[in-house]
């Protein structure tokens, strides 16, 4: 049975508290009940804002979603105020921790050095990172590609200079010109730039298991246009709709039995 497909939400900063908890028990009857879900088909996670992940753990225990963080701190514990380590994390229950997010690089100046001291944290701590790669402008996929996986190469050798950094690690390829558009990227872009980081991955037995997974205006009907070798989307606004959620695990128990040709739209 192949790896099941990963369906990732960060909330960002969207919603307030009682919104949250809200959006997480409609996602969280949805998914307890889901064939995609009940039958390993994919994997569900999601990245509520810091306060929300200790209720939510409650909220959504038994419905097969799985929780995470938006961000962690470079450091285990110390003098860093307003910062969440990892060690922290891991004991509230999260399985992931997002790292490298464009809006943090763009509004809160994370480089390529944080974003690796940061992936180094989540992977020492037992925290899968979601780590975030894409090229900031439009470009053919090809040169997209070559971009992506560079940047994947420089922050996981940064990284692993760090210590501790070998580990799975789920890759969301979101090119930054698509975050916050009204349509993802094509699905031969999308399909082309994942496929080589991928290749990337598979050839470095350090990172075994790990996933590339699609964000960037994702929404319901992306899925099925994409290959096989997509292992999963990662959602922002597309999913403030639970009946969205629903749909696009539709997508993937269809996914699961019949083949997915990609259309070469790039
Ligand atoms: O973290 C999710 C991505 O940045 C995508 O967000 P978006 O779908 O709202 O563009």
């Amino acid at each position: 049975m192949s790896a099941p497909t990963l369906l990732g939400v960060s909330l960002k900063m969207y919603f307030g508290h009682h919104e949250t908890l809200n959006w997480a028990r409609r996602v969280g009857d949805i998914a307890a009940r889901h064939p995609a879900v009940t039958g390993g088909l994919t994997e569900v996670f999601v990245l509520p804002a810091f306060p929300a992940i200790v209720p939510l753990t409650s909220v959504l225990a038994g419905t097969g979603v799985r929780i995470g963080a938006q961000d962690l701190a470079t450091d285990d514990r110390g003098p860093f105020t307003g910062e969440v380590s990892g060690p922290y994390l891991k004991e509230i229950g999260c399985a992931y921790a997002e790292v490298g997010h464009a809006e943090r690089r763009r509004l809160f100046g994370e480089g390529d050095t944080v974003v690796a001291a940061k992936t180094a944290a989540a992977l020492r701590n037992g925290l899968t990172p979601v780590l975030c790669v894409g090229e900031l402008d439009r470009a053919a996929p090809a040169e997209a590609a070559d971009r992506t996986v560079a940047e994947l190469a420089r922050i996981l050798a940064t990284a692993a200079h760090d210590g501790g950094a070998d580990g799975s690690v789920v890759v969301a390829y979101e090119p930054q010109w698509a975050i916050g558009a009204p349509e993802p990227a094509s699905a031969g872009h999308i399909t082309a730039v994942c496929a080589a980081l991928t290749a990337w991955l598979d050839a470095r037995p350090r990172y075994a298991g790990s996933r590339v997974i699609y964000g960037g205006s994702a929404g319901p009907g992306l899925l099925g246009r994409l290959g096989a070798g997509v292992d999963g989307l990662f959602l922002g606004r597309f999913a403030h709709d639970p009946a969205a959620v629903e749909s696009i695990l539709d997508e993937i128990s269809a996914r699961a039995t019949a083949p997915t040709a990609v259309r070469e739209d790039v």
